[in-house]
């Protein structure tokens, strides 16, 4: 915990432009975008084209495109389509993209794979089969492989062993290729200094995949008020804690609405996550309630689903070396609504806990003023009403 107790609130983490929800305005108007997308158009892909924004991005747009234009060249949609976007996307912010997905090419270009198997989802392979069958029924199965230790925190068993160590042994290679070639790396976030972000060495499409058929079904049940049901980027890393390694990680908040950590191994001692109860920007440094309080110990391949805003932080890891796996998910749909929120009850445990004393407060004030009406004789017109219901 930093020095004044109060939660580290992360920086932004690269941030993914989304997936163009909200892009539809119209621009000119004789060639307007339409008010709804065209779901059966399959767009173009932009995969290979170098722009500021990403390629999922132009995908998505295509869909809005005005009818005439859908069968031009896919030079002719580009052009129309980052106009639109220049204009809704702040110079600075479109510099950091740019610089990032060159980053990311430079890496993705020279850094040769150990485990090619890792790079597209194997479900059968990746997870055990309780999760599996669970995922693939309904959500009434979640409930009986999912344990709900403290509300708001649910567990369940995810990775295979054989996964965990190749995913491992990939994390190793990747290190190993940036200590040979003295490739500068980002670190996977603002607190984390040891680890590596996965997105950025080719596993970007496999967490997507991830994060759509495994966590979605999921977070649209347990998560739903905090965009649980509009996940659409997420930030996926590992961190690693040991001797020559990170110890332990202050109390925080993450960059996300769903937050998904896995124990990759090795072997370890200590490294227990603290959880102290869910929090608003405006009540992230209030004070921690009992019911609040949870301590949980990693176990290799088990997972912790949380909301990003539920104040966390993992104890020193005394023995060995522990590795997770983090997929940070994000909702763009829910960070807009937001901007125009002040109540946040249906999930911050204090915008709850001060409602909750609101409401107590006038239940005794309206009783006090009956009680008071009790006390004189109740007028004529008043009665009447009474008797009549
Ligand atoms: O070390 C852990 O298990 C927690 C990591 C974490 O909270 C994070 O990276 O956001
Ligand atoms: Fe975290």
């Amino acid at each position: 915990m930093p020095v004044d107790g109060s939660v580290d609130r992360r920086r932004d983490a690269p941030a993914n432009l989304g997936n163009g929800n909200g892009v539809v305005l119209p621009i000119h108007s004789a060639r307007r975008l339409r008010l709804n997308p065209n779901t059966e158009h399959k767009p173009d892909s932009y995969d290979d084209v170098q722009l500021e924004f990403s390629p999922l991005l132009f995908s998505s747009l295509e869909r809005y495109l005005p009818p005439t234009m859908l069968n031009m060249s896919r030079d002719a949609k580009v052009q129309y389509m980052r106009e639109i976007l220049m204009k809704y996307s702040p110079e600075g912010e479109r510099n950091r993209v740019h610089r990032h997905r060159e980053y990311k090419q430079k890496i993705i270009s020279n850094y040769q794979p150990l485990h090619r198997e890792l790079y597209s989802m194997h479900a059968t392979n990746f997870f055990v089969p309780s999760f599996l069958r669970a995922i693939n029924d309904n959500s009434e199965s979640f409930r009986s492989v999912v344990s709900e230790p403290a509300p708001g925190i649910f567990i369940f068993e995810m990775l295979q062993p054989r996964f965990c160590e190749l995913l491992l042994s990939e994390v190793e290679n990747f290190e190993k290729w940036v200590c040979q070639t003295k490739f500068r790396i980002m670190q996977p976030n603002t607190m984390n200094k040891y680890g590596a972000v996965l997105d950025d060495f080719g596993l970007e499409t496999m967490l997507d995949k991830l994060m759509n058929d495994f966590i979605c079904p999921l977070s649209k049940v347990f998560f739903s008020e905090v965009g649980g049901s509009t996940l659409d980027s997420h930030h996926g890393f590992v961190v690693e804690y040991g001797i020559n390694r990170d110890i332990d990680l202050g109390f925080h908040v993450d960059d996300a609405e769903v937050t998904l950590n896995v124990c990759l191994g090795k072997q370890f001692s200590g490294g227990e996550l603290f959880f102290r109860g869910v929090r608003c920007d405006r009540h992230v440094n209030s004070e921690t309630q009992p019911e609040e309080i949870l301590d949980y110990c990693h176990v290799p391949g088990r997972a912790v689903l949380h909301r990003g805003r539920h104040r966390h932080g993992a104890r020193a890891t005394t023995g060995g070396n522990r590795i997770n796996l983090i997929l940070w998910c994000r909702s763009s749909v829910f960070r807009e609504l937001k901007k125009y929120q002040k109540d946040f009850s249906s999930w911050c445990g204090e915008c709850q806990r001060k409602k909750k004393e609101r409401l107590e407060l006038s239940v005794s004030a309206t009783k006090l003023e009956l009680l008071k009406r009790d006390e004189e004789p109740l007028p004529k017109l008043f009665l009447s009403n009474f008797l009549e219901i």
